[in-house]
């Protein structure tokens, strides 16, 4: 215990002896245990913080190495969070660590689960997984420090339910698509040709046989994608379809190159149109390509920078080949379990970067080293572990406000690179009075999900709720019910595989009543039970005109938004409507010449 006292005792000097004891005696729960997450276990068991339940649903890579120093080599492939508590404990034994190898998103870890928590902290690198703890911590009213690293950039933001922005609140920059003609028929550039062979070819040869195919060229059709061409995409989908079914059989590498670099290309090139100001691709052969592998002596580069060669012709067409056995061979041996592309799955990496060289050459466009194809498949900004470690330093700080609840202190903290400054701050902002998750009004029901359908949920609705008959009900992004669409009424709530845990949203686009989202719990022994207060539903926000005191309040308000304070002494909701939503973040003056480095700091984090 001794031992004990004298580790903690900075910590305590510095923190004082009240936040102190709340560090020691707060539960936190930090998702996610890769770069970001490494750095901020360290931080938490030597700081004090002596309850921590870490959770991560992958393994341990090679590539994590470099930056995620809780791991070694002898670690590789075992799972992150339980290695994260392993390492971490070694520096502090006397933390009660842990350890979940899962996904954040699976129904056990539901809105109670985190209400069971002081603090979440997130340490994660994808924008669906963000978004639900978001909602999750708002439901729960769980304090939320949410991070991300790209490069040299790094944020923190607390989320403080009902005070400050949710995660949701700005919109996030969405990933760069193109157009489906371009990627499928007109490449010009690499990435048309490596987004073809990742997303494209290899999900339709090994992935789960993809439904959506259809929706996506009924959507390129509606956005005025040519149509003759979409019609043309169709039976080529219809065709891979059949050649995937044998892929895995003798002959099956050629029978899919033959399509693809030569039929499909041979096709194209009898749609003159088409070329009339681009470059005519060229087909390829598998004869002539097998006789010149054949007799050349070209063997496929190797030593250290082998995943940096720019490989010639024969090399990709050897690459494809023995890329395609591989894999082929995988779907054969378990044939229930498709694949998933991964920039960290060598074979799956290999055969998208020689699909994609193959399609670059027969379209004259320049090819790629497995090196490159790697950065550009996988979206890759080169992470750096100094990044890392100053957002999982900030992230603590910021965790310290919220132990203290001294909401105000929490700020928006950016790191860039920057030698004047490598970090400026920004207050918070209060919510986005238009925000679909935390303005939503969230409402807990306990229902028996084996007995009660969905017509009685319609019911609940109308009647407990106050909605009208137009009722729409949604389940993420799955329509179960409107009045055009009544397919599933008698069914189950557990037969449409609504769990504990499933969020459920209600709207009516014609009545006046805004959306609300049930928050489902099962009740095996009993119908179904609401709040004992029964949850009363705002009205839609109406866009009326501004009263005068209305108008001359908001004109003062035209180039910045609430700050966590303001909300603070309003203490109101029913102001939120007369914010001005312009996106100006409010900066402190002090940090005035930092407007840049604030507003365009939207950075789209791993
Ligand atoms: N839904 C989720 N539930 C639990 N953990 C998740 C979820 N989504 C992502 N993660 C974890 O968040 C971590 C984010 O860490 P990081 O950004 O360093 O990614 P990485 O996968 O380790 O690195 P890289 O993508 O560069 O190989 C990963 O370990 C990832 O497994
Ligand atoms: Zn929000």
């Amino acid at each position: 215990m001794s031992s004990d006292k004298a580790r903690y005792r900075a910590a305590e000097l510095i923190l004082g002896n009240e936040l102190f004891g709340r560090v020691q005696s707060c539960k936190v729960l930090m998702v996610g245990a890769g770069g970001i997450g490494c750095e901020l276990l360290k931080n938490l068991v030597t700081s004090g913080f002596a309850d921590i339940t870490i959770i991560d649903l992958d393994t341990i890579d090679l590539s994590n190495l470099n930056r995620q120093f809780l791991f070694q080599k002898q670690h590789v492939k075992r799972s992150k969070a339980y290695v994260a508590k392993e390492s971490a404990s070694k520096f502090n034994p006397h933390v009660r660590i842990e350890a979940l190898h899962g996904n954040i998103k699976e129904p056990q870890f539901d809105t109670a689960y985190f209400a069971q928590f002081d603090l979440v902290l997130n340490a994660l690198d994808n924008l669906d997984a963000r978004r639900h703890v978001n909602k999750m911590c708002l439901i729960a009213k769980v304090p939320l420090i949410e991070s991300g690293t790209s490069g040299y950039m790094g944020q923190v933001q607390p989320i403080y339910q009902g005070r400050t922005e949710c995660y949701d609140c700005q919109t996030k920059p969405t990933p760069k698509t193109f157009p489906v003609c371009t990627i499928r028929s007109t490449p010009s550039t690499p990435i048309h040709c490596i987004v073809w062979a990742k997303s494209y070819l290899f999900p339709r040869l090994f992935g789960s046989d993809d439904e959506q195919e259809g929706a996506e060229l009924d959507k390129a059709a509606a956005r005025g994608e040519n149509a003759g061409e979409i019609d043309n995409l169709r039976k080529e989908a219809a065709e891979i379809k059949a050649i995937r079914k044998t892929v895995h059989t003798s002959g099956g590498a050629q029978r899919v190159f033959e399509k693809v670099y030569s039929a499909d290309i041979n096709r194209l090139l009898s749609m003159e149109d088409m070329w009339r100001a681009r470059q005519k691709p060229t087909p390829l052969s598998w004869t002539d390509l097998t006789s010149a592998t054949e007799a050349s002596t070209s063997r496929i580069a190797s030593g250290g920078l082998r995943d940096q060669h720019v490989p010639s012709l024969n090399e990709s067409f050897q690459l494809f080949v023995s890329s395609m056995d591989k894999l082929s061979a995988r779907v054969r041996d378990d044939p229930d379990t498709p694949l998933e592309w991964d920039k960290d799955d060598e074979d799956a990496l290999k055969f998208s970067t020689a699909a994609a060289n193959l399609r670059a050459t027969a379209f004259g466009i320049p090819v790629k080293s497995q090196f490159d194809v790697k950065q550009m498949a996988g979206n890759i900004i080169p992470a750096i572990a100094t990044t890392n470690a100053i957002v999982a330093g900030l992230i603590v700080l910021q965790a310290l406000h919220a132990l203290r609840k001294e909401w105000s202190q929490g700020r928006f903290v950016w790191v860039a690179k920057d030698a004047r400054k490598a970090t400026s701050i920004t207050q918070l902002s209060a919510p986005s009075p238009t925000c679909a998750s935390c303005q939503m009004s969230y409402v807990p029901l306990r229902v028996n999900l084996g007995e009660v359908t969905l017509s009685e949920l319609v019911k609940i609705a109308q009647e407990k709720l106050g909605y009208g008959e137009e009722v729409v009900i949604v389940e993420e992004s799955r329509l179960l019910y409107d009045p055009d669409f009544d397919d599933n009424l008698d069914r189950t709530l557990a037969s449409l595989d609504i769990k504990a845990g499933s969020l459920v949203m209600v709207s009516d686009e014609d009545g006046l009543l805004s959306d609300a989202t049930f928050v489902i719990s099962d009740l095996p022994n009993g119908t179904f039970e609401l709040p004992k207060v029964p949850p009363s539903i705002p009205k839609k926000p109406v866009k009326e005109e501004a009263t005068d005191a209305e108008a001359s309040s908001s004109q003062t308000r035209t180039s910045t938004k609430r700050t966590i304070d303001e909300v603070d002494a309003e203490g109101s909701q029913s102001k939120r409507a007369r914010v001005d939503a312009s996106g100006a973040i409010l900066i402190d003056d002090d940090e005035e010449q930092d407007k840049t480095a604030a507003t365009d700091g939207v950075i789209d984090l791993d």
